[in-house]
């Protein structure tokens, strides 16, 4: 439940929206984003995408089902604050341990309620994302906005050193998979689908991953080695992979000059399958260009065209960047996939090698299912390239 206590959200341009504190008493400065997913809040904050970025989530009404263990989709909150409409004062789920605030509170991040979210949203979509500064401590219009102006960009910074993993580990399955697929009936255990019994085994860069795609992974037949995202060509070689995934992540994909170095080196040498900040590290390594969009893409509803089949599919996504066309098709690489919003590319295929990408999460969590043919689509890559046919 909101206190009554005051806070304050201020963006960079001086506008600045008073509301109610919740979570963690502290002031933090940032990227102003929205999300337009109707629920999946948890999995949202705990996206380590996030990082640096402070959410606004355009659903109404936020956290009236709580948070639950294995919802987590990293080791905790990654976003720098949240910023709610309405904060639900009941939490109503079965399966909920805490609630929205206690669990920022507990994890040192601060939130914000009572903010007219569509005002918010509707100026970050005209004027495009901006820097703000979240205060749920006793601080002046004129503070906020002048430690807004203060925050160092996320551009040219490299957000996944904070969130990659530590060490290399071989990702275990969780009883948490069997709560993310879809129609499973309460209570019962998950109707798999036919796993292939050969398994693949995939060296996963892990540039700030949510748990879910690995569950993927896992479902769709790999079993998954995890790498630090410094991991080195070398150290990959070594674990003799039969595929390579890049992962998702957070911050500005053209800083990461020695990721893109990193991924250059394994193109030619594996299949590789890569999603939203590893889409655009696939785009880096082949010499093409990524830009900011002006206020990018967040949330479950996202209407991607495959220019291959025709198709399309509504997708789960969390992009502030994406892929110069030109760059790319200059270098070896077509556009398969563009987002029907705003034309911007949403999916690349190499021409002659075995590498394929996209700019959306097919992980989904939240968000629908409709990418899952994704994976298969990487196992049968796989195992033609295992069969020599490619
Ligand atoms: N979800 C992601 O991997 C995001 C990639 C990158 N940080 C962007 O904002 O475009």
């Amino acid at each position: 439940m909101s206190s009554s206590k005051p806070g304050v959200l201020a963006l960079e341009d001086g506008t600045v929206y008073r509301g109610l504190a919740f979570g963690a008493e502290a002031t933090i400065a940032g990227e102003c984003v929205f999300n337009t997913s109707m629920t999946g809040y948890q999995e949202i904050i705990t996206d380590p995408s996030y990082f640096g970025q402070i959410v606004t989530m355009t659903a109404v009404q936020i956290g009236n089902y709580g948070l639950t263990p294995e919802d987590e989709e990293s080791s905790g909150p990654k976003c720098a604050g949240l910023v709610v409409r309405e904060l639900s004062p009941v939490v109503s789920n079965w399966r909920a341990t805490i609630s929205l605030s206690d669990y920022l509170a507990k994890n040192g991040i601060p939130g914000l309620s009572e903010i007219d979210t569509r005002a918010l949203t509707k100026k970050l979509r005209v004027d495009g994302a901006m820097k703000c500064c979240l205060s749920t401590l006793p601080i002046s219009d004129d503070e906020a906005v002048r430690r807004a102006r203060e925050w160092q960009d996320m551009a040219g910074s490299d957000y996944v050193k904070d969130v990659t993993c530590a060490q290399p580990y071989l990702w275990q399955p969780d009883a948490a998979a069997n709560y993310n697929e879809p129609y499973l009936p309460v209570g019962t255990t998950m109707n798999a689908p036919a796993v292939p019994s050969r398994k693949f085994r995939v060296a996963a860069f892990d540039y700030g991953a949510k748990h879910s795609i690995f569950r993927k992974l896992v479902r769709h037949g790999f079993d998954v080695q995890v790498f630090p995202s410094t991991s080195t060509l070398e150290q990959i070689r070594e674990q003799n992979p039969d595929a390579v995934f890049l992962s998702n992540g957070p911050g500005d994909p053209a800083a990461l000059r020695y990721l893109h170095k990193t991924v250059t080196g394994l193109l030619p040498d594996y299949p590789v399958f890569g999603i939203c900040l590893g889409h655009q590290m696939i785009t880096h390594a082949l010499g093409g260009e990524t830009y900011k969009l002006k206020f990018g893409h967040r949330g479950g509803n996202q209407p991607v065209k495959n220019l291959e089949t025709g198709k399309v599919s509504i997708t789960a996504q969390n992009h502030g960047f994406a892929t110069d066309p030109k760059s790319i098709e200059q270098r070896g690489a077509k556009v398969t996939e563009i987002n029907l919003n705003d034309q911007t590319v949403e999916g690349l295929r190499h021409t002659s090698l075995p590498v394929f990408s996209v700019q959306y999460h097919p992980e989904a969590a939240p968000g629908p299912n409709d990418a899952d043919p994704l994976f298969i689509d990487f196992y049968n890559l796989v195992a033609a390239r295992k069969a020599g046919k490619i």
